[in-house]
């Protein structure tokens, strides 16, 4: 038999930090029978008798285990990956896998059941314990795919876009591609929304070093802020310094149709409102400070370049510079709400934006924020109108032109002093 691998000594908390928890689903696989037991008893599912061919729910269910060391861990083996979905992240159970057996009687003593399966429970108190399981990346994780794109791209982009719901056609601007499946992109999120495929394109726009996120994440998918804006640090630290976010946004403005183009002035970061801020938590001051001023973060000097690259195209007459407003989504906004966020100040509604642009400030990212008007905010009791997805990436498709042209012109004109190696 193989030597098991023992638990270093300092592994053992005196009890777990919070509940531990495992996904099911990493267990049906599992070839021996489990037993797990704390000394607080069981928290989520019920199960004591995981193992074999027993089913269990294909869908992730949590079970978790509160108390340490008290577990009961008669034995754990087989060949399956936990992969938490809310974290991405994954633990190979392999290391702690009895590779021959199909239950204890293989000649493993009691001890060396119990020394495999605290080991393993070793590696989950670890992962427990570590700040990606606190509700957040670690500053380790977000260099890992930093160095993942630097190790497999030549491109050093000083410059990130972030496609908005349509305009995910944008990045085809860019030459000498070279694109990434967001899944293949090691911690980074998937793409669910229709209109965001899902890659990272690095490649040059008009001479200029880029790199696209052709779809970008949404609080509404179920992800929580963190996540979302994850790419904004990775882009940081692979050595951009401006990043564009384009949106579609329903038009709250009188004045704006469908079709215009609003260079952001200012947002309002309505899900902040109620304590869904993206810089929640422990501050990591390697990406920046825990109080970061939000009234810089439209880049004032960007703004300028915007407007005058849209005029030279001849777009003053659908051009303007507002006020954008992020909420969750995914469902649009009542009358009543249209009517209060066009009182408050706001020009312009989406469900995206505000979060990667804290995010993009707070590591000292420069900001140009672009909305395409793709609707106009139902106003009206009268009205038959209905905002839907549909129109929204219809009306992305048909400014695509338009916001290529605005892009292509305006890139060359932005400074940049990549100091990235
Ligand atoms: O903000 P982007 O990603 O452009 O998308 C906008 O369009 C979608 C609604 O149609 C929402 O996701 C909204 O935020
Ligand atoms: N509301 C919110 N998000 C949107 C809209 C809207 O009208 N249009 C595009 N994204």
């Amino acid at each position: 038999m193989p030597p098991r691998p023992s638990p270093p000594a300092q592994l053992f908390p005196h009890r777990l930090p919070r509940p531990l928890l495992l996904p099911v689903t990493a267990l049906k696989h599992l070839r021996e029978q489990v037993f797990l037991a704390g000394d607080e008893g069981w928290t989520g599912e019920e199960r004591t008798d995981i193992g074999g061919d027993a089913s269990v729910s294909p869908t992730p269910t949590y079970i978790g285990c509160r108390g340490w060391p008290r577990h009961r861990v008669r034995c754990i083996a087989g060949d399956a990956d936990t992969t938490d979905p809310s974290s991405g992240t994954s633990t190979s159970l392999r290391d702690w896998s009895s590779p021959s057996s199909e239950n204890t009687s293989d000649g493993e003593t009691e001890a060396d059941v119990e020394t495999r399966g605290l080991a393993f429970f070793a590696e989950m108190a670890t992962q427990a314990a570590s700040p990606s399981k606190e509700g957040r990346y670690s500053y380790e994780e977000y260099k890992e795919t930093a160095d993942w794109l630097l190790a497999n791209t030549e491109h050093r982009p000083m410059v990130a876009i972030v496609c908005g719901s349509g305009l995910g056609n944008l990045a085809d601007l860019l030459k000498e591609q070279v694109a990434f499946k967001y899944e293949d992109i090691p911690n980074f999120p998937k793409s669910t929304v229709p209109g965001h495929a899902g890659r990272l394109v690095f490649g040059n726009l008009n001479g200029k070093p880029c790199v696209c996120m052709q779809g970008r994440f949404h609080m509404y998918e179920g992800y929580p802020l963190w996540k979302v804006t994850f790419p904004i640090r990775v882009f940081h630290l692979i050595g951009v310094q401006t990043v564009i976010v384009t949106n579609a946004a329903g038009g709250l403005n009188e004045d704006y149709r469908v079709g215009h183009i609003m260079v952001i002035k200012d947002h309002i970061n309505f899900p902040g409102f109620a304590g869904q801020n993206p810089l929640m938590g422990p501050n990591e001051d390697r990406f920046g400070p825990r109080f970061p001023p939000m009234s810089d973060a439209y880049d004032r000097d960007l703004r300028k370049l915007a407007l005058s690259a849209s005029r030279d195209l001849g777009f003053a007459a659908e051009l303007h510079e507002g006020v954008y407003c992020g909420l969750g989504g995914p469902s649009f906004e009542t009358i009543a709400e249209c009517r209060f966020l066009n009182r408050l100040g706001a020009d312009a509604v989406g469900m995206s934006t505000v979060h990667e642009v804290v995010v993009a400030r707070h590591c000292g990212l420069r900001v140009l924020g672009i909305s395409l008007i793709t609707n106009q905010a139902v106003m009206d009791y009268n009205s038959e109108a209905r905002a839907n997805h549909e129109e929204v990436l219809k009306a992305g498709r048909e400014s695509e032109k338009m916001m290529e042209k605005l892009l292509t012109t305006l890139l060359p004109r932005i400074e940049t002093n990549n100091n990235v190696n």
